[in-house]
């Protein structure tokens, strides 16, 4: 459904990302008789989807006092596998610019593989792994030399971070990557970011760069996002398709993913095309992140606050760095089953998981580890941090606490999944 101006409407589709109806309070919660109380698992202050307009969107984006700005391969080569030194300069001069007005700036820039292939001889982007990484390897100190003599021009300090998906998945590899970034931005360094090619694994990879940047705006408590591009905006259909229109602003991200036609990339240098930009734009609006898309050229504009693009209000508040991470960067390693009364107090979000309510364990964890927590139904309701070695579940589900207590020990009388620490997908 999108709206004669370009804006698309959520009036009928007021729902939050749980499920719920935004801005309200549910009030199922479980406890086995032990006094074990039930409070809110999401963050329960009200927030009315739509509260947002399209001006303070952009408004909070020319406002920010940390920002991230994401940049695609197309934004940056030639479709010869070479840098684009022009893109590269006014790209740089608008992020820099930024900088010197006194913000934060992240700077996550895709391009490696697309800089890296035309030197090493190739016609066009090569498609299995160990070549592409071969490429970045090459690409990514090209990319670098160019941005330091870019920024350099402003007397702004870049400094280079590169990252795996499973450094974003493993909390001690999360806190340091946190910890590099805070401390470069308390010196003043633009922190220019990429995924790590020539060490991701086939299986675990981004591959985009998009997820990527919102899992560094969350990382990095970023006030705004900013994702750059080679089209102006998004468009409810791929835009070289005919009728497809221009949409300038989305106040609810989360229910009208489902309403826009999305297809792959456009350029033969990029990777993910629209899909993922849309799962960036919808990480950042769940995690309370204002967000826009637009095209490379635009940047200088975007980061003002002018009417470019697409802007994406957030939907939510803001959750807490830990939530955060449950949500969008942990990798379950296994699944507790939840039996109906239990699934029914997960998803109603009030509720740490108990093992009276668990009817089945899979996979093989440690405390600590991130699982799923699933309906009988094998739906996935949420996230959580298990608080019990996988070995150790077993002898523990359909018991109350009250037993676990009396048959195993007091160590054994809490939740499977605290509350605090479980988050509703
Ligand atoms: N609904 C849509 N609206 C806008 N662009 C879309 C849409 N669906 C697909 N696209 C394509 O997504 C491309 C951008 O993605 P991609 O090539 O991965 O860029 P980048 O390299 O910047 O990450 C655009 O060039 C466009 O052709
Ligand atoms: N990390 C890769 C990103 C690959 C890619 O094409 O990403 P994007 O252009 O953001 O869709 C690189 O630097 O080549």
């Amino acid at each position: 459904m999108t709206g004669g101006d370009g804006q698309l409407g959520a009036e009928s589709r007021l729902q939050a990302e749980d499920g719920s109806a935004a801005g309200e309070e549910s009030a199922a919660g479980v406890t086995d008789g032990t006094g074990i109380a039930s409070v809110s698992v999401d963050d329960d202050r009200r927030f009315t989807v739509g509260d947002w307009t399209a001006e303070e969107t952009r408004r909070a984006v020319a406002a920010a006092k940390t920002i991230v700005v994401k940049v695609g391969s197309s934004s940056l080569t030639q479709p010869s596998g070479h840098l684009d030194v022009d893109k590269l300069d006014a790209l740089s001069g608008a992020v820099a610019s930024v900088r010197l007005a006194g913000a934060n700036v992240v700077l996550v820039s895709s391009g490696a593989i697309a800089a890296g292939f035309g030197p090493l001889g190739f016609a066009s982007r090569p498609t299995d792994v160990a070549t592409q990484q071969a490429c970045a390897s090459v690409g990514q100190g090209l990319l670098m030399a160019q941005y330091e003599t870019a920024f350099g021009r402003y007397g702004v300090r870049v400094g280079q971070l590169l990252i795996t998906a499973g450094d974003t998945m493993q909390p001690q590899q999360y806190r340091n990557a946190r910890r590099t970034m805070a401390t470069m931005l308390e010196l003043g360094v633009v922190p220019i970011v990429n995924e790590n090619d020539a060490l991701a694994s086939n299986e675990i990879r981004f591959g985009d760069n998009d997820r990527l940047s919102a899992l560094i705006a969350n990382m990095v408590r970023a006030d705004a996002l900013v994702l750059l591009t080679d089209v102006d905006a998004l468009y409810t259909a791929p835009p070289k398709e005919p009728g497809s229109r221009k949409i300038t602003f989305v106040p609810n991200v989360t229910a009208m993913i489902d309403e826009i036609r999305v297809g792959g990339t456009g350029s033969g240098v990029g990777t993910g095309g629209m899909v993922t930009k849309l799962e960036a734009a919808r990480m950042a609006a769940v995690s309370g992140i204002p967000a826009v898309m637009t095209c490379a050229s635009n940047a200088g504009p975007a980061l003002m606050g002018d009417n470019v693009g697409t802007a994406f209000a957030p939907v939510k508040h803001r959750g807490s760095a830990k939530r955060l991470w449950i949500k969008f960067a942990s990798h379950p390693q296994g699944t507790l089953v939840a039996d109906a009364g239990a699934a029914a107090a997960v998803r109603a979000g009030r509720a740490s998981l108990l093992a009276a309510g668990v009817l089945e364990t899979r996979g093989d964890f440690s405390a600590g580890d991130a699982v799923w927590i699933d309906d009988e139904a094998g739906n996935h309701l949420a996230r959580g941090l298990v608080a019990y070695d996988s070995e150790e579940v077993p002898d523990m589900l359909g018991r109350t606490t009250a037993q676990l207590r009396r048959l195993l020990g007091d160590e054994y009388a809490h939740p499977l999944v605290h509350r605090d620490n479980l988050v509703l997908v």
